[in-house]
């Protein structure tokens, strides 16, 4: 089945090291594939991920990038979570102008229903999810001093004493943006004179695309914490895309131990996590093409195509899906 798809749009992560968020970009690659996506999965690791990492990722179909480090500006902060110092070469993706548009997902996403017609959102923008201010992780933050989170500004309202309540703040796990060498290098000019701050590169994106920010819905992105603490904004089964960032939900690692992590909804979805990353039928392998008939059936049809073949000799049309997912 050839890919109506435009060879210029591509889904994007980024893989640092050689620990186990390999297993979380296996199990997106696989879940875009469930879906149907007609796009590729690029993976932009660094130079640490290892050769056997990098095999495991082309043998899912993945295209394979890599990328060089970008440091931080000096004066080190007290990140959020220490190894967000590697986030800030999550900013190469930008170089990747091959591409007219790409959406970026982390590591320990998972799309669980297709989101392709993302990409046919009108250029000029920068389009994520809402982030949400009320976990430890914000403590840091004059909002979350005083208990104001965006997600629901009625409830705290913004003292006028504070002037202006912040602007509206992205979770940079998940956006839709358009690759540009200039854009690449501006961020990176600006990155050099922006002190860092706990939410690294996440921040720096923030500051840098908030007049052309466009916020989409929580079913594009829902941080876990969502379920906890606004969970009036959340239907669960209307998202469309997860995001495991809450401590102990990494399914790769799950243990349950953590704080609500015995949830019903967050077991059920770390278990609809595994059961996409176990699936080997989602495993990328060659396609045979018939009209009409998606990757993932075309693969389940092959014993019945085979038989009408040796049967009736008909000429079908051995491709391979040209990408990960
Ligand atoms: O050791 C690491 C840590 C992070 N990441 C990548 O950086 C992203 C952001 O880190 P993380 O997901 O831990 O941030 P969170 O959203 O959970 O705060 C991950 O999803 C991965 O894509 C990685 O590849 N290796
Ligand atoms: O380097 C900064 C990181 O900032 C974000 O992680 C945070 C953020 O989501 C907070 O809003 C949550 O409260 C927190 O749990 C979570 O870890 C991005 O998801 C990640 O990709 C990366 O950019």
């Amino acid at each position: 089945m050839e890919h109506a798809s435009s060879p210029s749009r591509a889904y994007v992560t980024f893989l640092a090291g050689n620990g186990d968020y390999v297993k979380g970009v296996v199990g997106l690659a696989k879940g875009l594939r469930k879906v149907n996506t007609v796009y590729p999965l690029v993976v932009a690791v660094l130079p640490d991920v290892p050769a056997d990492h990098r095999q495991i990722l082309e043998a899912q179909g993945c295209i394979v990038r890599e990328i060089e480090l970008v440091y931080p500006p000096e004066n080190q902060t007290q990140f959020a979570m220490a190894y967000y110092v590697i986030n800030y070469s999550k900013l190469r993706i930008w170089e990747f102008v091959e591409y007219s548009k790409m959406i970026y997902l982390d590591g320990d996403i998972q799309v669980y229903e297709n989101i392709d017609h993302l990409f046919d959102l009108p250029d000029g923008h920068f389009y994520a999810v809402m982030d949400c201010f009320c976990e430890k992780t914000w403590s840091h933050t004059p909002q979350y001093k005083i208990g104001y989170c965006q997600q629901c500004p009625e409830m705290v309202k913004w003292p006028a004493e504070m002037g202006q309540p912040p602007s509206l703040y992205f979770n940079a796990g998940m956006f839709v943006f358009e690759p540009s060498l200039s854009t690449y290098d501006d961020l990176l000019k600006t990155l050099k004179i922006t002190p860092p701050t706990p939410f690294a590169e996440q921040d720096l994106l923030n500051m840098y695309f908030r007049d052309i920010y466009k916020p989409i819905p929580v079913g594009y992105n829902l941080v876990l914490a969502m379920l906890w603490r606004h969970p009036e904004k959340v239907e669960l089964e209307k998202v469309k895309v997860v995001h495991y960032c809450a401590a102990g939900s990494k399914p790769w690692r799950y243990t349950g131990k953590e704080e609500n992590m015995q949830r019903e909804d967050i077991k059920m979805l770390v278990k609809q996590w595994w059961d996409i990353y176990k699936d080997d039928s989602l495993d990328y392998q060659k396609r045979v093409a018939t009209n009409g008939v998606t990757d993932a059936e075309a693969v389940s049809f092959q014993p019945f195509i085979a038989a009408a073949l040796s049967e009736a000799g008909a000429h079908i049309r051995f491709v391979t899906a040209p990408s990960a997912a």
